[in-house]
């Protein structure tokens, strides 16, 4: 299948970028990438493993110390050329997102937009490392913190934002002078591979930004078990995260693990109900309710429960399924079969349990992996959709009455990355938004990532932040220097 690029040098044919050289595994092994809107396949990209993983280790030993003398100032001018070339090439990049990961194109060209901005953003906080002198204990001393780059960094990430959770962790490393290994996922490498063509053009050394591609036991084994790698950063489910704490025991690796999420999304009988409905519609049905973020419950009090479920039906009957080329969708299709079977599967337990179907639940005529936006009503706590993510377009409508309650459910889960909830009381709004045990909360809104902001969850949900001015700190060490005998 052709993408139809402006500039197809940004899709790349069975090769990684690996030291700086595009080059194919060891084996000439290959993965097949496929379109998951039409099965068809896309590109061929090298099945590495191991070995080929060790010589990107080795091979970004050197150029990040070379990275890192330069002044920040420097490693910021390449990181906006990075930038600049990415919003350049926004209309391939998110035709190549598409085509791998199902995303409607707007949605699509929304993400390049997004993931661009950590490297613009990053490129700004280059400069502003900061360290810090201590009033010493001691006349004769002078007390100095500094920071430094960690050094050789790796990161996996996961197929649901194929860009943006790569320039997420790259522009904070490369910007603190550190050097990154990327492994993309399986389904989605051909973004990745697209970020490394424009790395090399805006100037960035081969060594120090990596993508490659392959076997991820044995791309994680290695990277978990080099002594060179100082730093993992990880987007994905927590069980792969609790694999990779694991091993990341014997080398001591400092980790950021940015996992999955149980998002609680409440609407209060004070809400502006049509707001709530906005939100609901971005938070639920973005990506196909593949997002981390994304509303996994929806807790809506007694005396607004019908009038809401009612106003999200009839906004979920107006969402279009379809191939994300089409123009006017707004709804792609889920990841693989095995996404699919999950939401079916929740959805078949929610009903077992009790719940009315109100719109939707079942998957989509169009065949494939495509499913209905699906809304559920008077959902059961016990139902699976309550434990965990169920990662697809439906929206479970819980029932309760009091704050204590939808406090108490909220809190009932081992995640606590995102929040939301909708009130326009000012001391409800205040107390629910400390009360809530997440990393995040949106208040009257339903959309809440941006590169200025720190993501990032509490609990399993996580370690670390990202974005924002924190972000930068996961790839920096402090120093303490004493200066005595002044
Ligand atoms: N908190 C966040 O910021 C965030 C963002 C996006 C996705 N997620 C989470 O990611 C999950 C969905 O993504 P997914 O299905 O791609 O997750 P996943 O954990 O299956 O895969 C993520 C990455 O880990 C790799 N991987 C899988 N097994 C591995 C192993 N044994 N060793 C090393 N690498 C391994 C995969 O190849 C992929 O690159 C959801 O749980 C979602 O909530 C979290
Ligand atoms: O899926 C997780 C990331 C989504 C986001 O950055 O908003």
């Amino acid at each position: 299948m052709s993408i139809q690029l402006k500039y197809p040098a940004l899709l790349k044919q069975g090769v990684a970028w690996l030291a700086g050289a595009w080059v194919g595994a060891d084996s000439g092994a290959t993965l097949t990438v496929t379109n998951p809107a039409t099965a068809q396949p896309i590109a061929e990209v090298p099945l590495m493993g191991r070995v080929e993983t060790e010589r990107a280790i080795a091979a970004a030993a050197e150029p990040q110390k070379a990275w890192r003398s330069l002044t920040a100032k420097d490693r910021a001018a390449r990181l906006k050329a990075w930038f600049a070339l990415i919003m350049q090439h926004q209309d391939d990049l998110a035709r190549i997102l598409t085509a791998e990961q199902g995303k409607p194109l707007a949605e699509a060209r929304g993400e390049i937009a997004y993931g661009a901005s950590f490297i613009e953003w990053f490129a700004e906080e280059a400069k502003r490392v900061y360290g810090e002198v201590i009033p010493a204990p001691q006349g004769d001393r002078r007390l100095l913190v500094l920071k430094q780059p960690i050094g050789v960094t790796a990161a996996i990430t996961p197929w649901n934002f194929p860009t943006a959770m790569i320039t997420r962790k790259v522009g904070p490393a490369l910007a603190a002078g550190c050097a990154m290994i990327v492994k993309p996922a399986e389904q989605t490498p051909l973004s990745a591979l697209a970020l490394a063509v424009l790395a090399e053009e805006a100037g960035i050394p081969g060594g120090v930004f990596q993508v490659i591609t392959g076997d991820p036991r044995e791309i994680g084994g290695a990277i978990c078990d080099s002594p060179v790698v100082t730093k993992l950063s990880f987007t994905g489910s927590t069980e792969v995260g609790r694999i990779l704490m694991r091993q990341s025991a014997d080398t001591i690796k400092k980790l950021s693990l940015e996992l999955g999420g149980n998002a609680p999304f409440i609407v209060f009988d004070d809400a502006d109900l049509d707001a709530a409905v906005d939100g609901a519609i971005a938070s639920k049905y973005r990506n196909a309710g593949q997002t981390c973020v994304c509303a996994n419950r929806l807790f809506v009090q007694d005396g607004v429960f019908d009038a809401f479920a009612q106003k999200l039906a009839d906004r979920v009957a107006k969402l279009e399924v379809g191939d994300g080329f089409t123009d006017g969708i707004t709804q792609g299709p889920l990841i693989d079969e095995a996404a699919l079977s999950k939401v079916e599967s929740h959805v078949g337990d929610a009903i077992a349990k009790g719940a009315r179907l109100v719109s939707g639940g079942k998957r989509h005529a169009l065949g494939g992996t495509f499913y209905e936006p699906t809304v559920l009503a008077d959902v059961s706590p016990d139902a699976l959709m309550f434990r965990e993510e169920t990662f697809g377009p439906v929206a479970p409508l819980f029932r309760f009455k009091t704050d204590e309650e939808v406090i108490e459910l909220a809190n009932r889960t081992e995640f606590g990355l995102a929040s939301y909830f909708y009130s326009r009381d000012i001391g409800r709004i205040w107390r629910v938004a400390e009360a809530l045990e997440y990393g995040m909360v949106g208040v009257n809104t339903g959309i809440i990532s941006n590169e200025v902001a720190p993501f990032g969850g509490v609990k399993q949900s996580g370690l670390g932040r990202e974005g924002s001015h924190h972000g930068i700190d996961e790839y920096l060490e402090i120093k303490y220097v004493a200066m005595a005998g002044l």
